[in-house]
């Protein structure tokens, strides 16, 4: 039996009448159903009660990627400036999820606003528009390039910590160039969490949980868009299905060893 993946959605206003739907991009179906080898599940973005009820069934956890923000005030950081899409709908599930997520061990892989939001369900704060602060790069979503390109097409090269679990991941890779959809970034990194990949102004690209998580990966980029063509976006989908799929076998055997961290 496939494992169940839980793909976290946002509140997006649709239709005539512009209604709040609970959404989530095909990206995250597509891959699912690829080369994670899982059964994709939307969860609504229905508020902290579905949490508990929620986490048993799933064996993995996708994070997925937003134009939205995490409200500053899960980091006492100041107000975004007007105009700063929020969804605060989205944050009152993610974060209580991630962090029963990460108690429980449930394999995760959170991706853009979803490692933004891991970073601050663990305690850690971000920067809100890296792009204004003196000696860093602007990483938000080219507006003169079309919009297929700006996902396949790669923006900068992460360096990624040599005796790093991703590297490994990665076959010992030293260097990995990525997309780049975001404003936002990690300012203080959470407790629990090591930073694994820089971008070349220091941005902290991706995380990992070295003790007391199970299989936890957060990337700043999206490996979603382009694992059709780049191998190395396909590998974390798979090594993550493979975790997802230890996960379930702990259901039939609970003696089954625990998938750890990105490796
Ligand atoms: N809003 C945050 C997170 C950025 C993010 O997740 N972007 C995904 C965009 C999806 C798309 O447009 O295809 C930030 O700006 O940092």
């Amino acid at each position: 039996m496939r494992p169940l993946i839980g793909i976290s959605c946002c509140v997006k206003a649709f239709g005539t009448f512009g209604t709040p739907n609970h959404a989530a991009s095909n990206s995250y179906v597509h891959v699912v159903l690829g080369p994670v080898g899982g059964l994709p599940v939307l969860l609504p973005a229905a508020g902290p009660e579905v949490v508990e009820d929620l986490l048993p069934r799933l064996d993995g956890l996708i994070l997925t990627g937003s134009r939205s923000n995490v409200w500053p005030g899960h980091y006492e950081g100041p107000d975004h400036a007007p105009g700063t899409p929020e969804d605060q709908q989205r944050d009152s599930t993610t974060l209580p999820l991630i962090r029963a997520a990460v108690q429980a061990g449930l394999p995760l892989l959170a991706i853009c606003r979803g490692m933004q939001e891991l970073n601050v369900a663990l305690g850690g704060s971000l920067d809100q528009r890296i792009q204004d602060l003196e000696g860093r790069m602007d990483h938000s979503t080219p507006s003169e390039q079309p919009l297929p390109a700006v996902r396949v097409g790669k923006a900068h090269a992460v360096r990624l910590a040599g005796n790093g679990r991703l590297a490994a991941m990665l076959g010992g890779a030293a260097t990995l160039p990525v997309n780049s959809l975001h404003n936002q970034g990690v300012q203080r990194l959470a407790p629990r969490l090591n930073a694994e990949a820089w971008a070349p102004d220091g941005t902290v690209e991706a995380v990992t949980c070295p003790d007391g998580c199970g299989y936890l990966l957060g990337v700043q980029w999206h490996p979603e868009y382009d694992w059709e063509r780049d191998r190395m976006s396909r590998r974390i989908f798979e090594v993550f299905g493979d975790a997802c799929r230890a996960w379930a076998a702990r259901r039939v055997d609970p003696a089954a060893p625990v998938p750890l961290a990105a490796e």
